[in-house]
C-alpha cells in the first residue's frame, strides 16, 4: 500500500519523539523497548499502527477500567487489534478507586497500570500516549476556565519522566484519517461523544462537542493550533520562571526558615513559585490559590496573622522576619 499523507505525518512523529533521547530506537532483541498506552479510540489505534509501521518493538497496553458495561470486550478487541498490527498487546483490569472526580481517579489509575507495566517488562522504555493538537487546546480551553495559571495553561508536555505524546502536533482528523487508510475500525467512545446540548456530559467532552467548534465557527479554524501554540508558549515561560524561583527560594532558605524579606522583594510570579516550592518540599500536597494567598500573606500582608494551614498537615508560620514551615510529625 503507498503511504498517504496523514500515515507518514503519524510515522514521522513517532521518530521525531523518539530520537530525541533515542529511546525505544533499537529493534534487536525480542524484548519489547516501549509501551504503547492504547484505548482502542483513534488517537492511540493510529500510534499503535504508526509504532508497528516504524518496526518498533512494543508493547500495547490496554487498561480495562470496568466503567461501562463490556468494556472487558472493549480492552480485549483493542489488544487483539494492536496484535493484528505486529505488536506484543496486554489487557490491564484496574479498580477505579481514587477521589476526585470519575475522570481524575480513570486517569491515575491508568497511569498507575502503565508504570507497573512498564517497571515490570519495558525497563527504562517509554509509555507513548495519543494525544492530539485538539486534546491539548482542550486543556488549554479548560484550565483558562478555571483561571488557572501558566503552568495549567502550559497544557500537557510532549515528554515529562516516561510519558511522550509524539501526536501532540497532529489534529484528530489526522488519526481518524490514519485508521481509515490503514483499514483499522477504532472504538468509539460514548462518553467523548456530548450532544450540543450535553450538560452533565463530562467537562472534556462538551468542550470538544460544543464550546471548541463554536469558537472555531466565530474565531476561525486556526483556534485549535492556536491554543496548542500557547501552550507551548507558556510553559517556556513557565519552565524559566521556575529556575528563577529556584534560585530565590536557594538564597532565600536558612536554618530558622525563609527571609522573608528576600521573598517579598521578588516579583509575586517567583514569589509564588518559590513558595509553593517549599511547602512542597515541606510535605504538602497540592495547594489551592487560597492556601497560596494565605501563604503569600504571611509574606506581603504581614499584620500579626496566625499561622496559614496547608494540606498534609504544613503549618507555615511567620516568627521573627522567617517564614517556618512545620512537617508534622508521624505518628
Ligand atoms: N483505557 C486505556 N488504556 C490504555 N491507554 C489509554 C486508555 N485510555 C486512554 N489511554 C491513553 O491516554 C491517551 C488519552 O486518552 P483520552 O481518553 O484522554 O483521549 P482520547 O482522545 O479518547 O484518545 P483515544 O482516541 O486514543 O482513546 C490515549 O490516546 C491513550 O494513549
Amino acid at each position: 500500500m503507498l503511504p498517504t499523507p496523514d500515515v507518514v505525518a503519524g510515522r514521522r512523529a513517532v521518530r521525531a519523539v523518539l530520537a530525541v533521547e533515542g529511546d525505544g530506537a533499537e529493534t534487536e532483541g525480542a524484548r519489547p523497548r516501549l509501551v504503547v498506552a492504547c484505548s482502542g479510540g483513534a488517537d492511540s489505534l493510529a500510534l499503535a499502527a504508526c509504532v508497528a509501521l516504524e518496526g518498533l518493538r512494543g508493547l500495547a497496553v490496554v487498561v480495562d477500567h470496568g466503567l461501562q458495561p463490556g468494556s472487558a470486550d472493549v480492552a480485549q478487541r483493542a489488544a487483539d487489534q494492536c496484535r493484528g498490527l505486529g505488536l506484543d498487546a496486554v489487557v490491564v483490569p484496574v479498580v477505579v478507586t481514587a477521589s476526585g472526580g470519575p475522570e481524575a481517579a480513570a486517569r491515575s489509575a491508568r497511569y498507575a497500570a502503565l508504570e507497573g507495566v512498564r517497571a515490570e517488562r519495558v525497563p527504562g522504555g517509554p509509555i507513548l500516549l495519543g494525544h492530539t493538537l485538539d486534546d491539548q487546546a482542550e486543556t488549554v480551553l479548560l484550565a483558562l476556565a478555571r483561571g488557572s495559571g501558566a503552568r495549567a495553561l502550559a497544557g500537557m508536555p510532549a515528554a515529562r519522566g516516561s510519558l511522550r505524546r509524539p501526536f501532540l502536533g497532529l489534529r484528530r482528523a489526522q488519526t481518524e484519517q490514519i485508521c481509515a487508510d490503514l483499514g483499522l475500525t477504532p472504538w468509539q467512545d460514548p462518553t467523548n461523544a456530548a450532544p450540543a446540548d450535553g450538560a452533565g456530559w463530562p467537562l472534556r467532552s462538551q468542550v470538544r462537542a460544543s464550546v471548541l467548534p463554536e469558537l472555531v465557527r466565530v474565531l476561525g479554524p486556526g483556534v485549535p493550533a492556536a491554543l496548542a501554540r500557547t501552550a507551548v508558549l507558556l510553559r517556556d515561560d513557565d519552565a524559566a520562571l521556575e529556575e528563577i524561583a529556584d534560585e530565590l527560594r536557594a538564597r532565600a532558605a536558612g536554618a530558622e526558615g525563609l527571609d522573608v524579606a528576600l521573598l517579598a522583594e521578588a516579583p509575586p510570579a517567583v514569589r509564588r513559585r518559590a513558595l509553593r516550592a517549599a511547602a512542597a518540599a515541606a510535605g504538602a500536597g497540592a495547594l489551592t490559590q487560597v492556601h497560596l494567598a494565605q501563604l503569600d500573606a504571611l509574606v506581603v500582608a504581614w499584620h500579626g496573622q496566625g499561622p496559614a494551614h496547608l494540606p498534609g498537615g504544613v503549618r507555615a508560620q511567620r516568627t521573627c522576619g522567617r517564614l517556618v514551615l512545620h512537617t508534622p510529625t508521624p505518628a
